[in-house]
This record gives structure tokens, C-alpha cells and sequence, in this order.
């Protein structure tokens, strides 16, 4: 069969969010240096919020129903359905668009918070491949609910085939207390609706990190591990200051130099970098909490409040602690993880903050709030022994004198040690799995030769 000239065409499709955008964006390039041409599918609304649009690939938009995106929606449901409906008929018409244009689209590669997607790409007649933003072990944890295998509320201690034996404090939020979220719930459960019918499942993380849940969720599911999928330039200990353009779908603008200065001017592995990814609130309580941890730290301190929690900071504290540390609206993560004076990541555990920290072999002082970030804390402290784990109840709700002391333990006690050891232990290994021929590197081979083969004949 003759070869076509044109490469292999790929819609990749994030839920519009900045933990699932950021993932997706990476794999997007990583799809790009293999030869794939990609298309990063948005939403209207969300990407006016977008930093920049213009990056290394094409970014196309498509309506989720609502102008003034979800914050405009009465509820979560409303949102969903009404974003199926709306998304499947604008989807449909970006893929029309792009076919009569010369770009003939091959394959979408979706979120799998957006299983609807199956349908549309089903109707083309196109390759389907779903994303899983989460880590393995949490996509096992919904996978057993929708097979009926565990009841939520879990309530006692659990042993899942693949995994070790679980607290319920150690599920997802929403399947220990779905209480305040019935709908969440029923959004990450069903990420598995149809999953038998799909091509290929994707799992952002690596087969060396999650072994035992990877095999045996591969025996259920065509499921490949291909990440880390994170900004590849820091992996090789560039600068990634330059790299900044292609990190571009940011929803938030870091005001870079104010704070790599004042990183610039601290020794090395002295600071503390406090963030709590792009989407969780605390209450002015534990903000308060918070902030008495950090500073009876008595460490230097970058902390990342966005510029909607900052009505929440103690009253003083940004004077008060001008000596010690800065607190910024956002920051580039990835190159303030990466920086010298870096000693410890005060995390949520978002998915995305535990890889890229476990990539750049910055120890975690884990204090999960909700959704996967328990499971993914009872991981790094106590499978991978990445960090220190503070103690948060069912709603998530900590104790600032103990954040205190999980960093001192990190930055100065025999525990740090451990954990800084094993910190790089981990980094390695996971640069192992995307370089040539690493465990990943080696998925996602298979998956863009698939493309390939499927587009030629
Ligand atoms: O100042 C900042 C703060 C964060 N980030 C980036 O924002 C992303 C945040 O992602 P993540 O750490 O996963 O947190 P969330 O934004 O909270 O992500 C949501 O989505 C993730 C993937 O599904 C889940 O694991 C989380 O629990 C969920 O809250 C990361 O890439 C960070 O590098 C920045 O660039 N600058």
C-alpha cells in the first residue's frame, strides 16, 4: 500500500481543567516529537483564560453549553449533561471542520472524565484512547466500585487485588465520604463506562512506580503506563525558563522574576515550597492553620496562594514573615522544583504535584485535602517513602502545629534522610521509564505506530 504523505492526525482532549490540561498538554508534545500532528481540543470559554494560545501545536475550542464556563452552571450535574450534549454536537463539527480542511483527524485521545467523548469518536469511525489523569492505584479503586467489587461508603480497612491493604482514610474522598459530592463520585466511577469498547487506556505514570496495580488492571483493560508526562527539558537539567512558551495553557500568571530572585538568593535545599495545585479552597481556618505551620517551621518559605484564597491569609502574615519567605499568586511549578534552594514540597498530593515533585527528587510533606490526594499521601509516605504524611480527618482538616513539625522532620530529622534518599531513587527511575527505550517511551511507541498503521489503511 502506497504511503501518505500526511502524518497521523490526534485530537487530544482535556477535561478543562489545569490538573488535567497540564498532562495531557505534555503528552500532546511528547505525541509531537514522535511524529504525530496534534490538535489540543479546549473549551471556548476556558481558553480565553489561557495565558497564551500559541505553543508548539494547534489549539481548536469547542462549547461546553455555558458562557461563563462552570462556574455559570447551577450544579455539577447541570454541567456535565449539558456539556455532553452541547460538547458531542460541537465536537462532532471541529472534526468535520478539520476532515474538509486537509487535516483529517485519526484519533482522540479524550479525558476520561468525559466518556461521552467514545460516542463521537465511535461515529467517525476513529482510534479512541482515554486518559486517565489519576494514578493507577485510584483508577483501580473506581474500577472495583463500578464492578460492584467494593460498597461505598468503605467504611473498614480494604484489600484490593493489586494493591496493598487500605484505610478507608487512604480512599479517594469520594468513596470514603461521598456524602458532600454523590455527583463526583458518579463522574469518576464512570470514567469505566464502556471502557471494554475503547482502543487504548491511558495512564499517566510509569510501570516501576505502580507494578503490581499496572499488571493487574492490564489483565482487565488495554492499559498502557506512559507517563510521567511532565515538562521533559526539566528531566534532563535544563533550564526550562525558555521551555516557558510550550508550558503555555497556564490559567494564572507567575510573575517569574520576583520570585526566582528571591530563590536565587537562598542556599541550597533551604526552602519549603508550599502550593495546593490550582483548585483547592481551604477555609480561612486552615488557611490560618497553615500559615502557623509554615512559620513555626522556622524555615525560608515560597507559598503559592491564588489570587482568590488570598482574602483568606492571616492578617499580617505576608509583613510579618517578609524575613523568612514570599507568597505568590502562581508560579511555574516545574522550575521552582527544580531550583537548588529547594528542600521540601509542602503538597496536596494533586497527582501532578506528587509527579513532578517524585521527578525531580523533591521530598513531600503530604497534607491531602480531598478527591485522590489521600490515596496518593498514603503512597508517597508509605509505599514510596517519599515524604511525611500529616494527619487530615474526613474532611480533610489538619492541625498546623503538626505541619510544623512533618517539615522539620523532613528538612532536619532522620526521617529526611530516608526520604531524600529514596527521593532520588524514584526520580531516577522515572526518567529511566521516558527516556529512549524506557518502560513508557516504549508504550507510547506502540500506541503512535497504531496510529500510524490505522491512518494507511
Ligand atoms: O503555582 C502553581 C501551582 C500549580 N501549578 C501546576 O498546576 C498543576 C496542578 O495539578 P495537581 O497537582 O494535579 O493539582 P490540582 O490542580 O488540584 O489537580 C486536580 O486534578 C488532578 C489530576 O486529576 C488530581 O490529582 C487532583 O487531586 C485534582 O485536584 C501542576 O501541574 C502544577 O505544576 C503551577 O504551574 N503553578
Amino acid at each position: 500500500m502506497e504511503q501518505s504523505p500526511r502524518p497521523a492526525h490526534c485530537l487530544v482532549f482535556p477535561y478543562p481543567m489545569q490538573g488535567h490540561i497540564n498532562p495531557m498538554h505534555q503528552f500532546s508534545k511528547t505525541l509531537v516529537s514522535k511524529g504525530i500532528k496534534v490538535t489540543l481540543v479546549t473549551t471556548k470559554f476556558l481558553s480565553k483564560s489561557f495565558q497564551q494560545l500559541s505553543g508548539s501545536m494547534p489549539v481548536e475550542t469547542i462549547s461546553d453549553g455555558f458562557e461563563g464556563g462552570y462556574a455559570s452552571a447551577e450544579s455539577l450535574e447541570a454541567y456535565f449533561s449539558k456539556f455532553k450534549k452541547i460538547g458531542s454536537e460541537t465536537l462532532t463539527k471541529l472534526i468535520e471542520k478539520l476532515n474538509a480542511t486537509g487535516f483529517p483527524v485519526d484519533c482522540i485521545v479524550y479525558d476520561a472524565m468525559m466518556t461521552w467523548v467514545l460516542d463521537v469518536v465511535k461515529s467517525f469511525g476513529l482510534v479512541s484512547a482515554i486518559f486517565f489523569t489519576q494514578s493507577c492505584a485510584v483508577d483501580n479503586i473506581y474500577y472495583h466500585v463500578k464492578k460492584g467489587l467494593i460498597n461505598v461508603p468503605v467504611e473498614n480497612r480494604v484489600s484490593l487485588s493489586g494493591l496493598s491493604v487500605l484505610e478507608p482514610l487512604d480512599m479517594p474522598s469520594f468513596v470514603h465520604n461521598p456524602g458532600l459530592y454523590p455527583g463526583l463520585l458518579d463522574i469518576m466511577v464512570n470514567q469505566f463506562s464502556d471502557i471494554d469498547k475503547v482502543d487504548w487506556v491511558l495512564c499517566n505514570t510509569f510501570y516501576k512506580l505502580e507494578e503490581e496495580v499496572i499488571e493487574w488492571m492490564s489483565k482487565q483493560l488495554r492499559l498502557r503506563a506512559i507517563g510521567p508526562t511532565i515538562l521533559r527539558k526539566c528531566l534532563n537539567n535544563q533550564k526550562t525558563r525558555e521551555d516557558d512558551t510550550d508550558n503555555g495553557l497556564q490559567m494564572f500568571k507567575p510573575n517569574t522574576d520576583a520570585y526566582m530572585n528571591w530563590l536565587n538568593e537562598q542556599q541550597d535545599h533551604s526552602v519549603i515550597y508550599v502550593s495546593f495545585g490550582s483548585l483547592a479552597e481551604l477555609n480561612a481556618e486552615q488557611m490560618q492553620e497553615l500559615a502557623y505551620g509554615i512559620k513555626q517551621s522556622g524555615k525560608h518559605f515560597l507559598w503559592v496562594v491564588r489570587a482568590s484564597e488570598e482574602g483568606k491569609l492571616p492578617k499580617g502574615f505576608v509583613e510579618e514573615t517578609s524575613a523568612k519567605g514570599i507568597v505568590v499568586q502562581w508560579c511555574s511549578q516545574m522550575e521552582v522544583l527544580a531550583h537548588k534552594a529547594l528542600g521540601c514540597f509542602v503538597t496536596h498530593c494533586g497527582w501532578n504535584s506528587t509527579l513532578e515533585a517524585l521527578c525531580l527528587g523533591v521530598p513531600m510533606v503530604a497534607v491531602p485535602i480531598w478527591t485522590d490526594q489521600r490515596t496518593n499521601a498514603k503512597f508517597v509516605a508509605d509505599v514510596w517513602r517519599m515524604g511525611v504524611r500529616v494527619d487530615t480527618d474526613k474532611n480533610g482538616v489538619f492541625k498546623g502545629e503538626i505541619v510544623g513539625h512533618c517539615i522539620r522532620e523532613v528538612m532536619d530529622g532522620e526521617k529526611g534522610k530516608e526520604v531524600k534518599t529514596t527521593s532520588k531513587k524514584w526520580m531516577d527511575m522515572a526518567r529511566e521509564a521516558v527516556k529512549e527505550g524506557g518502560s513508557s517511551d516504549i508504550s507510547i511507541n506502540e500506541f503512535v505506530a497504531s496510529l500510524t498503521q490505522h491512518y494507511k489503511s
